[in-house]
């Protein structure tokens, strides 16, 4: 079975196991300074269905899909899926593609369509096994050829598109440490800029291991100044105009980034109601 017919039933089965029952949840979500308070009734209220949520994370690398889209999957309890992550454990294992696919993201390239619709539908797949539905998607999709086969097959409700500066894209990419023990994404870079002719101020602390993580931190080998740069330039080629296609009959909330937390669960769940 190809790469996209496992995709298709995938995504046929998960639509087929949708329930009436709709479930209302409330969400608490803690900021830095604010504590946000949402009422959410998910999509299901929609179609009537009892799956769960269905969104997309757009964005740059280094924008924060990551963080967002896993604290969002905690709250809702989806399944929060990145692309990246399935290309890295693609990457530790000893399949006979993992030293191709090594090259292709250290230089910052993004990998086939058929590699990461093959991993994305083998997860699928796994959370079905599972019992689990709906989904988190993170840096997915990110070329036009996989957005028009996902649209094909799938219901998504809501489409995240998040900004922010470039410069501080490249710093906070540069700022990433993974712990090497436990797993935990971590931020050393602290973001600090004042306002100035009409463009608003930026704070973004970092966001610090706890003790027992801080001697085992590491950065992924393609978060080198150097690959970022290409990693943005293969964003704006490759992957913005996934933006525009889903701009306009799609449900899309975009948000300008400019401190950590603050509201933008709130903004995201509010746009999810509507
Ligand atoms: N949807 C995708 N299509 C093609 N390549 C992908 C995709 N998702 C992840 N990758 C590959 O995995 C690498 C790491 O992805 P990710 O962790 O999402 O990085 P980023 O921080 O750039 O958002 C990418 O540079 C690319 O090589």
């Amino acid at each position: 079975m190809t790469a996209l017919q496992h995709l298709l039933s995938a995504a046929a089965r998960g639509a087929a196991k949708r329930s009436p029952a709709a479930r209302m949840m409330t969400a608490v979500a803690c900021e830095a300074d604010t504590a946000i308070h949402v009422n959410l009734a998910p999509k299901t209220r929609r179609d009537g269905g009892g799956r769960g949520v269905q969104w997309i994370f757009l964005g740059c690398p280094g924008v924060g899909k990551g963080t967002y889209a896993s604290r969002l999957s905690q709250l809702l309890g989806v399944p929060h899926i990145a692309t990246g992550d399935l290309v890295r454990n693609e990457l530790a294992s000893s399949s006979p593609q993992a030293r191709q696919l090594a090259d292709i993201t250290n230089q910052g390239k993004l990998v086939s369509d058929e590699v990461i619709m093959t991993l994305l539908s083998k997860r699928l797949q796994q959370q079905e096994a599972n019992g689990e539905s709906g989904f988190i998607l993170d840096g997915f999709p990110r070329t036009i050829r996989q957005a028009e086969i996902f649209e094909g097959v799938t219901d998504v409700d809501l489409v995240v598109n998040l900004k922010l500066r470039e410069d501080v894209l490249l710093e906070k990419c540069l700022g990433r440490r993974i712990c090497s023990q436990c797993g935990g994404n971590f931020n050393v870079a602290f973001i600090n800029i004042r306002g100035e002719n009409g463009e608003p101020g930026m704070y973004m602390p970092p966001l610090l291991p706890p003790p027992q993580c801080t001697t085992k931190l590491i950065s992924r080998p393609d978060d080198t100044e150097e690959v970022v740069k290409e990693r943005l330039h293969v964003y704006y080629e490759m992957s913005q105009p996934v933006e525009e296609f889903y701009s306009q009959p799609r449900k899309t909330v975009g948000i300008q980034l400019t401190r950590r937390n603050r509201r933008i669960m709130a903004k995201i769940f509010a746009s999810a109601e509507t």
